[in-house]
């Protein structure tokens, strides 16, 4: 894999901010960081606020309290779109395929920030678009219209969309959704390389525990719209945090070898009564 050592490394921190649909607050001051490097796992119940935050560090939903800003101190608020695009890129949980598309013409939108605005000349295009397709395994669906593809395959091509953008901050909403073991791991295996390998920063969202004790460097758990933990995965992961959290007992193992965490939902309510003795 070859990505470009260009690469920005930044990172993005949310503080205290607040997130309303109208009137109804559903995020309440929640804080996130985004280091570069580092992958953060947003973990929680449905409509605990988990895309609502995600989509508020890419700026599509702007904060009716707090603040969010770059490490150079640089306000989301404060960037036209294109610079903010170079910066950043969201994989958003639902979004509809534009008709007509090929997989390789909607992996190259993916470019439109790097793309020079008269001449619209973007000479890493096609270094960046190869790399995304090949990191996905979508070379061989270029061809096609991304309106005649499975669930999972188009969820790879829209994945790609984002690397090609080569922004130091990758946000990603459920990005296993739709996809089968194989191209789960190897999705999780490609955000693992990019923080690694790369610096990149990437935030997303999982509902797999295990994946998110897998990949994580940090789990933030919402719940009802509050950040009730936030750690390395170890410390959040727990089976207190997540029988409150998930309102089901759920258990927690730790191998003592690899330190590898597996967790286990063993029943439908979390009032567990020792056995009464005959
Ligand atoms: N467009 C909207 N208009 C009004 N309320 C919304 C809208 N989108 C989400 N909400 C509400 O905001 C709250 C948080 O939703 P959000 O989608 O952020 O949760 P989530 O944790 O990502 O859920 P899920 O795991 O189901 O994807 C929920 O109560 C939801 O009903």
């Amino acid at each position: 894999m070859t990505i470009s050592p260009t690469l920005p490394v930044d990172g993005l921190a949310a503080r205290d901010v607040d997130l309303a649909y109208g009137r109804d607050v559903v995020v309440r001051a929640a804080s996130i960081e985004l280091r570069s490097g580092m992958v953060t796992a947003l973990i929680g119940p449905n409509g605990s606020g988990k895309s609502t935050l995600l989509r508020a560090l890419a700026r599509l939903h702007l904060p009716s309290a707090g603040a969010i800003s770059f490490h150079d101190g640089t306000d989301v608020l404060s960037l036209d779109p294109r610079e903010l695009a170079r910066r950043v890129t969201l994989l958003a949980q639902s979004r509809s395929t534009p008709g007509g598309l090929s997989v390789r013409e909607l992996v190259e939108y993916g470019r439109h920030p790097h793309r020079a605005r008269w001449s619209g000349r973007d000479p890493g295009a096609d270094e960046a678009i190869a790399r995304a397709m090949s990191l996905t395994g979508i070379e061989a669906l270029a061809e096609r219209p991304v309106q005649a593809l499975s669930g999972g395959q188009a969820q790879r091509v829209w994945l790609a969309s984002c690397l090609a953008q080569d922004t130091g901050l990758l946000l990603l909403d459920e990005p296993t959704t739709f996809l089968d073991l194989r191209y789960q791991i190897e999705i999780l295996d490609v955000v693992r390389e990019l923080a690694d390998d790369h610096g990149i920063g990437v935030g997303l969202v999982l509902h797999d525990l295990d994946q998110a004790a897998a990949i994580a460097d940090r789990v933030l758990l919402l719940e009802g719209g509050t950040v009730t933990a936030d750690g390395p995965p170890p410390e959040v992961l727990t089976p207190e945090n997540l029988s409150r959290a998930y309102g089901i007992r759920v258990e927690v193992d730790v191998d003592p070898v690899d330190g590898r965490i597996s967790t286990r939902a063993v029943g439908r309510h979390n009032d567990v009564r020792p056995r009464a003795t005959a």
